[in-house]
């Protein structure tokens, strides 16, 4: 645990170069880290994820650019009580400091690289148009000015090349250290982050929800859709006409459908078309979809169309991220093992292909975040698509099967299970990287149709709408070259 030193802001004074803090100056934070509260018989628990939205744009519409001058020159007075950030340079780093009296430093090249005037950065395809490579590794800049707009600095080659980074780029983007967001000289930082709202049996009394109609006709109400897919885990779509047709068109309001081995989108029934349980009458235990490709769809959508002369075929969603948070609390050693013993998977039922998961030593059930490594991100689990533990150290084999059992305990207690039955009309969509699906048993006729949708394709969806609202829904026509999202 590590708090903020927060100083008074003082107003900027531009007449003196400033020193870089000191090394090892006393940064701390106290950052968000997952809450548990209860609603009713279900705890819940919330804990922060990141969003971001395009700022820079509206820099650019709140202030003109200033007159350049060099760093020793006169300071203009500013233009209103914001006061501007703090800037200096040494031999190799520009320091800046901020109005809460932290700073960070950015290395001379690791800032050129970055130049995003339409010269060195597409302001179309967003893409790099600098020849990193044809910059000398020891450049340092010519002036370094704090400007309403952001940090100008100017590069000493003939002609001068200006470069001008907002505010809450630098912000966002800060490495050493990194940053928490703050308002900066009058810009307001990416929205506060969305909890992500883990769940359990209690979610039946108030299930995420939206409506068809408003989804069909509206893109701010797919972000809505998206956003509580992103906070849930998954999100019911009532009222939607029980068609094959207008399921797929549904569907296709987040992005293009997702093509494998079962085809596009699917109409689907116990019929043994393909070779996998799900073609059954069979009871399916909560499970992640996809466990045995590299890339496990995103989405699974779900609409019952109809079910006739039988009984059973109910939904079961668990919250993986939910079920792993109890599993931590109760057996801090199973979860670790499921986080890092290595679990192969297959998909042999169809004779025309075999699928195994790459790496073909296997993926760990629950995968972490690369850089924070407490932060959850992906279930893939399905026990039947498991294959062979063959790389199991032999003093893990029973360890491992012991965290098993205490995975399936958390997955499949009352307080877990959301049984739901579907029908026709309503829609369930699923992520499917968080939350388990499962099927009771059941005899009769049973038509089910729906698909998958990738990873990167809904949330590229999501993240595109992101931008172009803003926090109070009005949209924002383009998106800048400073979004913060990338
Ligand atoms: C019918 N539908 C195409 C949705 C699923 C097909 C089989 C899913 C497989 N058991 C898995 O775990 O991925
Ligand atoms: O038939 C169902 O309700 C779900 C089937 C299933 O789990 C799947 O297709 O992945």
């Amino acid at each position: 645990m590590v708090s903020f030193v927060y100083r008074q802001p003082r107003i900027a004074n531009h007449s003196q170069p400033f020193d870089p803090p000191l090394p090892g100056r006393n940064f701390n934070a106290t950052l968000p880290t997952s809450r548990l509260f209860t609603q009713g018989n279900s705890k819940i628990s919330g804990y922060g994820t990141q969003s971001s939205l395009s700022i820079c744009t509206t820099a650019n519409r709140l202030y003109s650019t200033a007159a350049a001058h060099d760093v020793q020159a006169t300071p203009e007075p500013l233009k209103s009580s914001i006061e501007l950030p703090e800037s200096n340079a040494d031999e190799s780093r520009v320091a800046i400091g901020w109005p809460d009296g932290t700073w960070s430093r950015f290395h001379h090249f690791w800032l050129r690289d970055h130049c995003r005037c339409p010269h060195c950065f597409h302001p179309v395809t967003k893409q790099r148009m600098l020849d990193t490579f044809a910059l000398p590794p020891s450049l340092y800049p010519k002036t370094v000015v704090s400007k309403p707009e952001g940090l100008e600095v100017t590069w000493p080659t003939s002609p001068p090349h200006v470069s001008v980074y907002p505010w809450q780029w630098l912000r966002h983007n800060s490495y050493d250290p990194r940053t928490e967001p703050m308002s900066i000289a009058g810009q307001s930082p990416p929205p506060p982050i969305q909890e992500k709202i883990l769940w359990g049996s209690g979610i039946v009394r108030d299930p995420p929800t939206v409506a068809y109609e408003d989804v069909m006709s509206d893109d701010l109400a797919v972000l809505k859709w998206l956003e509580k897919i992103d906070q849930f885990g998954f999100c019911f779509v009532s009222g939607v006409p029980a068609t094959t047709e207008n399921t797929e068109k549904l569907i296709t309001r987040i992005n293009f459908i997702r093509h494998t081995q079962y085809g596009g989108f699917w109409d689907f029934t116990s019929d043994l078309a393909h070779g996998d349980t799900a073609y059954t009458n069979l009871a399916l235990p909560a499970h992640t979809d996809n466990s045995y490709f590299t890339d496990p769809c995103g989405l699974q959508v779900f609409h019952l169309l109809s079910h006739e002369r039988g009984t059973g075929g109910q939904t079961l969603l668990v919250d993986g991220f939910y079920a792993a948070s109890i599993l931590k609390e109760l057996h801090p050693e199973s979860y670790d093992l499921l986080s890092k013993i290595l679990v192969p998977t297959h998909s042999a039922g169809d004779e025309d292909y075999l699928y195994r998961a790459r790496p073909l030593s296997g993926n760990p059930i629950l995968q972490h975040d690369p850089l924070n490594k407490d932060l959850l991100v992906q279930v893939r689990y399905a026990n039947d698509h498991r294959s062979a533990m063959r790389n199991l150290h032999p003093s893990e084999v029973i360890p491992w099967y012991e965290a098993l059992r205490n995975w399936n305990r958390c997955l499949t207690s009352s307080d877990s299970e959301f049984w739901v039955q579907l029908n026709a009309g309503t829609v369930v969509v699923v992520d499917n990287h968080r939350v388990l699906h499962g099927r009771s048993a059941f005899s009769g006729k049973r038509r089910m149709c729906g698909a998958y949708i990738g990873l990167d394709d809904w949330r590229a969806k999501l993240d595109a709408l992101r931008g172009r609202f803003s926090s109070a829904g009005s949209q924002i026509k383009e998106r800048s070259v400073w979004d913060v999202a990338f």
